[in-house]
């Protein structure tokens, strides 16, 4: 029997890194083979199971990247822009499938990401759910078939502590919706209007960030036009979604040639 590959979990204390290790530590396609937090954190050098609060894992917690992705066939990656691209370069180097989950990427983080992906698998995707992947070429092909005089709208709803806006999610789905028409996304987009903004520009996006309470993740795409709307929604009301798509994604790019991909390719939904 071949082995299961083993995966870091990067930023383990945190909602999404928690959630990744019980997933893991369920599954059997794969084996825990580290955690990893920030220097400094007080999780560090600690059993990862009693840090979690409960009984020993024999896995303790480190704050070395390279050697931990050495160990590993797969990073599972939701921690903050920072971190996400100084592991891209590490786990290239080490040649593990580098899944990750994080968002609020500048266009220079995604610029070394993409140098990253010439040497190793990388993954990346805002959402981790069919859901919202499903959603996103559902928008593609209503954005596509409706006329300019649909104005389109994407309103995102997350709990109190995320701190990047829109969400990831709000831009693929904007993303999908500018491709439909056949724009580009940073040439009409519209965030968050406050004072006398004038009336809406014909064709723009625009994005509504709403905060509040423990809010998992909604995003609604609205298209409005005169005497009719159609409104497409996703709801998460579960973490562990996103995290299952997380470990679909490293186990889908063991065989893969290094490149960037997305959760598109994952589930086989690319057009
Ligand atoms: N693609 C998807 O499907 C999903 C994506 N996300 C994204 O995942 C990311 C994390 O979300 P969430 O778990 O809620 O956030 P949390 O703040 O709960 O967790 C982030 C973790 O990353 C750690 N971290 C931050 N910076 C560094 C660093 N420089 N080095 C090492 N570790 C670091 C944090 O440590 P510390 O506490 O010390 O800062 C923390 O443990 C966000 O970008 C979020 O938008 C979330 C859900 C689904
Ligand atoms: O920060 C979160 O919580 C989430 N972030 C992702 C995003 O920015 O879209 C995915 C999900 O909505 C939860």
């Amino acid at each position: 029997m071949t082995e299961c590959p083993g995966v870091v979990i990067t930023g383990v204390s945190g909602r999404m890194g928690q959630m990744l290790v019980r997933e893991v530590l369920a599954s059997d396609k794969l084996k825990l083979a580290g955690a990893l937090e920030r220097s400094g954190h007080d999780w560090v050098g600690r059993d990862l199971g009693e840090a979690m609060g409960g009984a020993p894992l024999g896995v303790v917690v480190s704050d070395d990247p390279l050697e931990a992705f050495a160990r590993a066939q797969a990073v599972i990656d939701f921690t903050a822009p920072a971190a996400t691209v100084e592991f891209a370069d590490l786990a290239a180097q080490a040649r593990a499938v580098h899944v990750i989950g994080t968002t609020g990427l500048s266009e220079d983080d995604l610029a070394r990401i993409h140098k990253a992906a010439h040497h190793a698998v990388i993954v990346r995707a805002g959402n981790m759910s069919l859901g919202v992947n499903l959603l996103t070429t559902v928008t593609k092909k209503v954005a596509a078939a409706l006329d300019i005089d649909w104005d389109i709208e994407i309103i995102e709803s997350h709990h109190n502590k995320k701190v990047d806006a829109p969400s990831g999610t709000a831009l693929m789905l904007g993303e999908a919706a500018a491709e439909g028409r056949g724009v580009k996304l940073d040439e009409v987009s519209d965030r968050g209007r406050d004072g006398i903004t004038g009336a809406r520009k014909q064709g723009d996006i625009g994005f509504h960030a709403v905060r509040g309470g423990d809010i998992v993740g909604e995003h609604e795409v609205l298209f409005a036009t005169a005497g009719e709307r159609i409104t497409l929604k996703h709801v998460a009301s579960d973490r562990s979604l996103f995290a299952r798509g997380a470990l679909k994604a490293a186990l889908w790019g063991q065989d893969k040639a290094p490149g960037e991909y997305d959760m598109l390719d994952v589930l086989g939904l690319k057009d």
